[in-house]
């Protein structure tokens, strides 16, 4: 009589289980398993949206481009439609081309789409995920989050628009002796206002250490985020096997080891400012930035974010906030000296509102649209965070418009695709800060009738989707916002930007990468009169004293 145990032994025996067939038996289970994964992966493809034919295990990494991929993905999108999926090896990514579907999945579910993709490298590995950018949704990024907001406020930014305004009028008085240079100089005004805000210390020349510092991290930590360059990504197992069976770990761990000993310096010399200036009677001498308002906050009430992680709070405003502002202005540039119609426009308000013996402020802000609108359309024309930045990813399954969206699907705004749709805005590509006029601006301006009335209108107030979308927006919308409307206000208040005559222009020709702007050109700035000169080179030298207070970081 067979035993239980007998019975239970020969139902899990597989009857080809003998010496002999061992061999067939590894064969079938190693063909089994990628089976699986296909047969897996096919029941996903087919219920999500439509996009390019992927292939198995690598997805459609051959038929993307490896330089400005979202100009083929605007053309996938008349293809497949504006929402289509592409497989970035075995993760279906969702790439959206209509405002609309944007907002109906990462602002009207933003609970269901508001987390990241999983970086393995670049987040787990580099710095334990310390940088809000990498953050899953959940607890530990709500609370970076909520001290952003809470430095960010509009009480808070008004403390830091005095210091936007003195460095803009630093920004234009160097333009008189490096017109040529005006691209660096773009760059020393957003590096330095972020510094300020962020620390209180002020950036003199990009020479300076800490900016250099800042560059190798954030294209260290970039480099790191190539698709493909690291089997850990496929495979995050390959991330826990120790050190000397993955060498690489070693390199990408000590840089990241390396930023986060800088941003802890960086708070711990704002701590010591504060200490000093408290134990001297004397607190108000710390200039209001966003580190003192962070430690303030945490004196009241406990943050629970290690020193380390607290640290990364204020040092994520340079890596988000610094080349991207830089290169709005740089697509302004190019903007303007394409469509010499806009300078004009803008010449005209300035010299209207303004007059020639001052320049612009923010108490002008509301009697200058048209350069708000062209700060917008700037924004508009040439996002430079052309794929919308870091992408978002689900955090639950969900069926929108009929197609099954797994959990932890990757979701992609190609800002590019949305900012430049023709249903929206007609003649994309035309350069034209009226598309931003309300009717009652517009009228002001004598301009009778809007040319840009497109078959459908944008769902964000701000008319465009450059800043991201749902409980992910750029925390710093309006700090930019600001600092692109004072320096433009200020630059084409006093210059002239126009193109080199007989020069051709591209207005297409961008770099590659995450942040894109336009590649290097030259062009004619030139200061409007003798007058405006005195008047810019008077207002230096107030802003000279204003700026005393943010010391300089040494290079
Ligand atoms: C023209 C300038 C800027 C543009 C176009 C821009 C655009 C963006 C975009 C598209 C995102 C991703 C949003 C999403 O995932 O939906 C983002 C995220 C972010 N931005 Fe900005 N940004 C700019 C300036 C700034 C500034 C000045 C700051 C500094 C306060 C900043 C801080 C951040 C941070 C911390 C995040 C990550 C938010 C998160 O993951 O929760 N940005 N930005």
């Amino acid at each position: 009589m067979a035993k239980e145990g007998d019975e239970l032994q020969s139902s899990h025996t597989c009857r080809c289980f003998d010496r002999t067939s061992l061999p067939i038996c590894c064969i079938h289970a190693h063909n089994l398993i990628p089976a699986v994964i296909i047969a897996h992966d096919i029941f996903l493809w087919l219920r999500l949206p439509p996009g390019p034919s992927p292939l198995p295990f690598i997805g459609n990494k051959l038929d993307i481009p490896t330089s400005q991929p979202w100009l083929q993905f605007e053309k996938w999108s008349k293809q497949y439609g504006p929402v289509f999926t592409l497989w970035i090896g075995r993760k279906p990514t969702l790439i959206i081309s209509d405002p609309h579907i944007a907002a109906d999945l990462m602002e009207k579910q933003s609970n269901k789409y508001s987390s990241r993709p999983r970086m393995v490298v670049m987040g787990e590995v580099y710095n334990g995920n310390a940088s809000i950018l990498t953050q899953p949704y959940g607890k530990a990024w709500s609370t970076r989050r909520k001290l952003l907001h809470a430095a960010l406020t509009p009480k808070a930014l008004k403390l830091y628009k005095p210091t936007q305004e003195a460095e803009a009028s630093r920004l234009c008085f160097a333009l008189l002796s490096n017109p040529q240079g005006w691209e660096k100089e773009l760059e020393r005004f957003t590096s330095s206002v972020v510094f300020c805000v962020a620390y209180g210390h002020r950036i003199d020349s990009l020479k300076a250490q800490v900016i250099a510092d800042r560059f190798r991290y954030m294209h260290f930590q970039a480099s790191l985020n190539i698709p493909g360059k690291y089997l850990a990504e496929t495979f995050p197992l390959l991330a826990k096997l120790p050190k000397f069976l993955a060498p690489w770990k070693g390199d990408v761990q000590s840089m990241g080891t390396r930023e986060g000993k800088a941003n802890v310096e960086l708070l711990e010399m704002v701590k010591r400012e504060v200490a000093t200036a408290k134990a001297q009677g004397n607190p108000d001498a710390v200039p209001d930035s966003l580190c003192k308002l962070l430690l303030e906050m945490r004196e009241k009430e406990p943050v629970p974010l290690s020193e380390t992680h607290f640290s990364y709070v204020p040092a994520s405003l340079f890596g988000a906030g610094s080349d991207t502002t830089a290169s709005t202005l740089c697509s302004a540039f190019l903007g303007l000296v394409t469509h010499p119609s806009v300078l004009k426009a803008a010449h005209a308000e300035l010299d209207r509102v303004i007059g020639a013996d001052r320049t612009p402020t923010f108490a002008d802000e509301a009697d200058l649209p048209y350069i708000r609108a062209l700060a917008k359309e700037t924004l508009r024309w040439r996002p430079v965070v052309v794929l919308g930045g870091t992408p978002h990813a689900s955090t639950e399954p969900d069926i929108y418009e009929g197609w099954h969206i797994p959990t932890e699907t990757t979701i992609l705004g190609n800002n590019w695709a949305i900012n430049l749709n023709e249903a929206y805005y007609p003649q994309p590509h035309h350069f034209d800060p009226i598309r931003f006029l309300s009717d009652s601006e517009r009228t002001h301006l004598g301009i009778a009738k809007q040319p840009y009335i497109g078959q459908k209108t944008h769902p964000a107030k701000a008319g465009h989707s450059s800043f991201g979308w749902g409980r992910r927006i750029c925390p710093g919308a309006d700090l930019a916002a600001n600092s692109l409307f004072i320096a433009l206000a200020k630059l084409l208040w006093a210059y002239d930007i126009l193109a080199i005559e007989g020069r051709e222009y591209d207005i297409f020709a961008y770099t590659d990468g995450f942040n894109v702007r336009p590649k290097p050109f030259e062009c004619v700035v030139r200061v409007r009169s003798e007058r405006h000169r005195g008047v810019v080179e008077r207002e230096e030298r107030v802003a000279r004293g204003w700026l005393e207070k943010f010391t300089p970081f040494g290079e």
